[in-house]
């Protein structure tokens, strides 16, 4: 047996046990059915029967789809019934469920649509697909970041849903006086209208008092790194969320395409949930009246519901890859235009001023296309919509029509049809909207969802933090590749030397030898796939994280400057403000005070963007300073900082030093030297020793010689 079958069939047996329930009243001459609890008792048993009945008889294949049929079916009374009574004012008296047969059609009829609906085109026909069970799942996932705010959010739509009901019962009573409505009202109108009005305006207060309230904590608590995002709570925007999940990606060291994605994730989220919310109740609101005016043209509006669902999950499903494709545009322009303006003096050097733009203009063109196609789409489904609603307009006029010439409807009666008809079209129409939209987000809410769950590849934290460190590494069989490179190029193959303690090392090769590779592993900023580096005979992940950024440096060629002075960039992750002293003196012993001294407010001075007011000695003179004031044990130093005056301040102390040597020209001074090559490590020893042995070392002075003479 098909399952519109099965389905008919459950409608005919909920259609005789409601029957039943009738004949019964009248047989033991009852004039209600129990009041709300009634109806909720029969609904309840009503499902129960056809849940057991659906189990035992029918197919697997329809079983669940039909289950949730009947539960549909059997509780769109109780429910009804239920907004009914908390919406009607207390004067007067819930009468319980109508025995009405019109209503149990309309009940079936609704249920059936409904329940088409969802399972053919929003659910995929009943087969949840692995799309949407993704979707749910992201979703899902969405609401948990609220949890933090889950009493003050229950509270804030809790008033919201009061005062929605509030201002529209008081457009009821107006409505009612201006004769509107069918029946007339039995209670004083001025002090009902005055009554709803008052407790529109509570609610409405203490709404807004929870968002003074939150904005209020916000400024309060020690913990301020969501202040900035605060001032437009509860949601509203997406802001709590937006900086809760830009805080997540923040740690996974992530900020390319951080802010459109998360924005729009945490805009689409907050506005749709607020919207959703207030549209419903209004709907249910409205759905109430409507239908004590007109079941038939009220069947007529909700026929436009799933109608639109079905329009708007199309449009959805096309529009979701170009919104996509615009999220992923608009990234790659951020990115092109903030690489152009960061390195806006190679650009300039090479004189691709021109050659920039036309990338930049040609990136924009392809991001106009697509909004263009956007716009089409749009512009069709628009079309599409508004010609069904009017076919809609026009089957209701007819029917409303003969409603009219049969006497079942009155002219004012479809006069204030009219009036409800219009705002229940726009908020289904929001409804729908919302839904749209969350759907046609989930692309944007996974990516920034997996950014969240990047996690670091370094091992767990360790605890070591020794009073004394010697500085002494070793790196042992190390072999690594990059997680972007194929696994048959490894960056290092089964790379071991030593760097001693209060001696120069120096790493030297040509480009591509692996030099810089192992500076990133001695730094932690990888992990090697096999073998192990060593400080002070424990691998380094056994070593606290902070103590051993603080305890081995690294000075690079191109530091990485902050916007503000060059007194907060010295001191930058420090965890107590430096003694000027201490700044100074250090600053002298590499000779960097006097041009320091010389600047207009001297360690006060703004650097501007990123240091752009410096010379790239000077900044690297700034990142010498900020190591150092850290007091390390191991310095890894690029080689166009490591001038004498440096290393001497270094050597002095004792410390460990690794020269990275790009170039040859200043590797003699250093105790030792590993000459790396091919990511392995083809010769070590003295300067004088490797030129002794005439290989590689040898062979590579000799080419620089001759090239440069
Ligand atoms: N981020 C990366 N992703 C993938 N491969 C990389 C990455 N960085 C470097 N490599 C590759 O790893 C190998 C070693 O590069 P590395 O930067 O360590 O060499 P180097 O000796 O420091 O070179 P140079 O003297 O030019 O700086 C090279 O083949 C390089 O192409």
């Amino acid at each position: 047996m098909g399952v519109i079958a099965w389905a008919l069939g459950i409608v005919l047996l909920d259609a005789f046990l409601c029957l039943a329930q009738l004949a019964g009243l009248l047989l033991w001459e009852c004039s209600s059915c129990g009041g709300l609890a009634g109806a909720w008792a029969f609904g309840l048993s009503k499902w129960v029967f056809l849940h057991v009945f659906i189990s035992a008889l029918t197919d697997e294949k329809h079983r669940a789809l039909l289950q949730r049929f009947a539960a549909l079916l059997c509780l769109i009374s109780p429910v009804f019934e239920t907004g009914r009574s908390l919406t009607s004012p207390s004067s007067e008296q819930h009468a319980g469920p109508s025995l009405d047969p019109s209503m149990l059609l309309l009940g079936a009829a609704s249920s059936s649509l409904a329940c088409l609906t969802w399972e053919k085109w929003l659910s995929q026909g009943g087969q949840m697909k692995k799309d949407d069970l993704d979707t749910r799942r992201l979703l899902t996932r969405v609401l948990t970041y609220f949890k933090p705010d889950t009493i003050l959010l229950i509270a804030a739509f809790g008033f919201l849903i009061m005062g929605v009901i509030c201002m529209y019962n008081s457009s009821l009573y107006t409505a009612k006086q201006n004769g509107c409505t069918l029946k007339p009202t039995q209670i004083n109108p001025v002090i009902s209208m005055t009554r709803l009005m008052f407790q529109q305006m509570c609610f409405g207060a203490v709404y807004h008092f929870l968002k003074c309230q939150q904005l209020w904590l916000a400024y309060t608590q020690s913990d301020s790194s969501f202040r900035p995002y605060l001032h437009n709570t509860l949601g509203e925007n997406g802001k709590i969320l937006i900086s809760r999940l830009l805080n997540m990606c923040f740690h996974s060291r992530l900020s390319s395409r951080l802010h459109s994605d998360v924005d729009r994730m945490g805009r689409t989220v907050a506005l749709n949930a607020n919207a959703v919310v207030r549209s419903t109740v209004k709907t249910v609101l409205m759905l109430r009246v409507m239908l004590g005016l007109s079941w038939e043209l009220t069947l007529l509006t909700c026929i436009e519901m799933p109608l639109l669902a079905i329009l708007q999950n199309k449009y959805t499903n096309l529009s979701k890859d170009l919104k996509d494709q615009t999220q992923e545009c608009h990234a790659q322009n951020k990115d092109l235009a903030s690489q152009v303006i960061g390195g806006i003096r190679t650009v300039r050097s090479f004189n691709a001023e021109k050659d920039e733009l036309r990338r930049y203009h040609e990136a924009l063109k392809e991001l106009c296309a697509i909004s263009r196609r956007s716009s089409i789409y749009s512009a069709v489904y628009l079309l599409i919509r508004r010609l069904v609603s009017l076919c809609i307009k026009i089957f209701m006029l007819i029917q409303a029509r003969s409603l009219i010439s049969s006497g079942q409807l009155t002219i004012g009666s479809l006069v204030s049809f009219f009036l409800y008809q219009k705002p229940m079209s726009v908020n289904l129409r929001e409804i729908m909207y919302c839904y749209g939209e969350t759907m046609s987000t989930v692309g944007v809410i996974s990516k920034v969802l997996s950014y969240v769950d990047r996690t670091p590849k370094s091992t767990v934290e360790g605890n070591l933090a020794p009073q004394n460190l010697d500085g002494k590494i070793v790196f042992q069989n190390v072999n690594f590749s990059y997680p972007s490179a194929p696994s048959d190029k490894p960056a290092l193959k089964s790379v071991s030397f030593e760097i001693h303690p209060g001696k120069i090392t120096a790493l030297v090769g040509p480009s591509g030898g692996g030099k810089s590779s192992c500076v990133s592993l001695l730094k932690r900023l990888y992990e090697p796939q096999e073998g192990q580096i060593l400080l002070d005979g424990q691998p380094l992940h056994r070593y606290e994280r902070k103590y051993f950024h603080q305890k081995v440096a690294l000075v690079s060629q191109n530091p990485v400057l902050f916007s503000g002075s060059l007194k907060y960039n010295i001191e930058y992750g420090l965890e107590k403000p430096a003694v000027e002293e201490r700044m100074k003196e250090v600053a002298k012993k590499i000779n960097a005070h006097r041009f320091i001294s010389e600047m207009a407010n001297g360690y006060d001075t703004d650097i501007g963007e990123c240091g752009g007011k410096l010379s790239e000695g000077q900044k690297q003179s700034l990142a010498i300073i900020r190591a150092l004031l850290r007091e390390p044990q191991v310095i890894i130093l690029d080689e166009a900082t490591s001038k004498l005056d440096v290393l001497n301040e270094v050597l002095a102390r004792g410390r460990s030093v690794l020269i990275v040597a790009h170039q040859l020209s200043i590797v003699e001074k250093a105790d030792h030297i590993v000459f790396m090559e091919d990511g392995s490590v083809r010769e070590e020893g003295t300067h004088q020793e490797l030129m002794n042995k005439k290989g590689r070392y040898f062979r590579l002075k000799e080419e620089l010689f001759s090239e440069s003479s």
